[in-house]
């Protein structure tokens, strides 16, 4: 049987009397992918900022993995399993894809300062697993040909890959993706959809996507929710929500 990996209780988040989210509640399966969608500043890249612990929720809690929170600092998330990718590019364009990669696992580092400073055996075994690591996913990713090139030289869908890739290296149990295909053409929405399938199929990831994309999302998601003026108003299956009135009115009122 199937458990709820991810739960939303009751979240709510204000910002200057607007209401980004009001008493959210749903739940994500263990090994799902669960799109979020909903108009413009509908609260999702919000609700991603709670569960990573980039912002507090007012009310109610996040339950992860059995363990509810109100609040988590960005770093514990990390280590505990949940892994992001931001809407606008977070990577650092002057360095080279590996070092980019690794820049994802300073979270998981368990050696001390003094340990790193000196170069001390549990330092460098620890260096040797995170460059392990590092490659598996590169080449998970396809991205081996590009492993030593400056970010900045590479073309956006790859980019897009490369962050995928560093959220990933730190194995996260939970996956969330805030628009990882914003920008695409066709071609590269399709690759990137692959990556995100065998990150939840091979990888193990429960996936939380924000995507705009209805075509991609029926394609990729089983569970959608629908988040309008942070309010849910459809979470079911990408078939049923898609016929919801709510939804539909929704999205014929909305500018994307
Ligand atoms: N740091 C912030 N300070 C003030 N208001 C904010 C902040 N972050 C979000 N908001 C407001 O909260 C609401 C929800 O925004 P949010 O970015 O979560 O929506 P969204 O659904 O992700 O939108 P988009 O699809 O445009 O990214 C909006 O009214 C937005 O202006």
């Amino acid at each position: 049987m199937t458990r709820p990996l991810l739960e939303l209780r009751d979240v709510s988040l204000s910002f200057k009397g607007v209401k980004a989210l009001n008493a959210l509640s749903f739940a994500v399966d263990q090994g799902e992918i669960c799109a979020l969608i909903g108009p413009n500043g509908a609260g999702k890249s919000s609700l991603l900022n709670i569960i990573n612990g980039v912002y507090r929720a007012q009310a109610g809690e996040v339950v992860f993995a059995g363990e509810p929170f109100r609040r988590i600092r960005p770093g514990e998330a990390a280590r505990r399993g949940i892994g992001r990718t931001f809407q606008h590019n977070a990577l650092f364009s002057r360095l080279s894809v590996t070092d980019n990669v690794l820049a994802g696992l300073i979270r998981h580092s368990r050696t001390r300062f003094v340990e790193h400073a000196f170069g001390l055996p549990r330092d460098r075994a620890e260096e040797r697993d995170f460059q392990t690591r590092a490659e598996e996913v590169i080449e998970h990713l396809e991205l081996s040909p590009f492993r030593d090139s400056v970010v900045s030289t590479l073309s956006y869908g790859v980019q897009k890959r490369v962050d995928l890739a560093r959220a990933l290296v730190g194995r996260p149990s939970l996956l969330l993706l805030d628009e990882p295909m914003a920008g695409m053409n066709q071609d590269e929405k399709r690759e990137m959809s692959r990556f995100i399938r065998e990150a939840n199929e091979r990888l193990g990831a429960t996936v939380v996507l924000i995507e705009h994309d209805i075509g991609v999302v029926m394609n990729l998601a089983r569970h959608v929710v629908v988040l309008d003026y942070g309010r849910k108003i459809g979470d079911g299956a990408p078939e049923v929500v898609r016929k919801n009135p709510e939804v539909i009115a929704a999205y014929l009122g909305a500018v994307h």
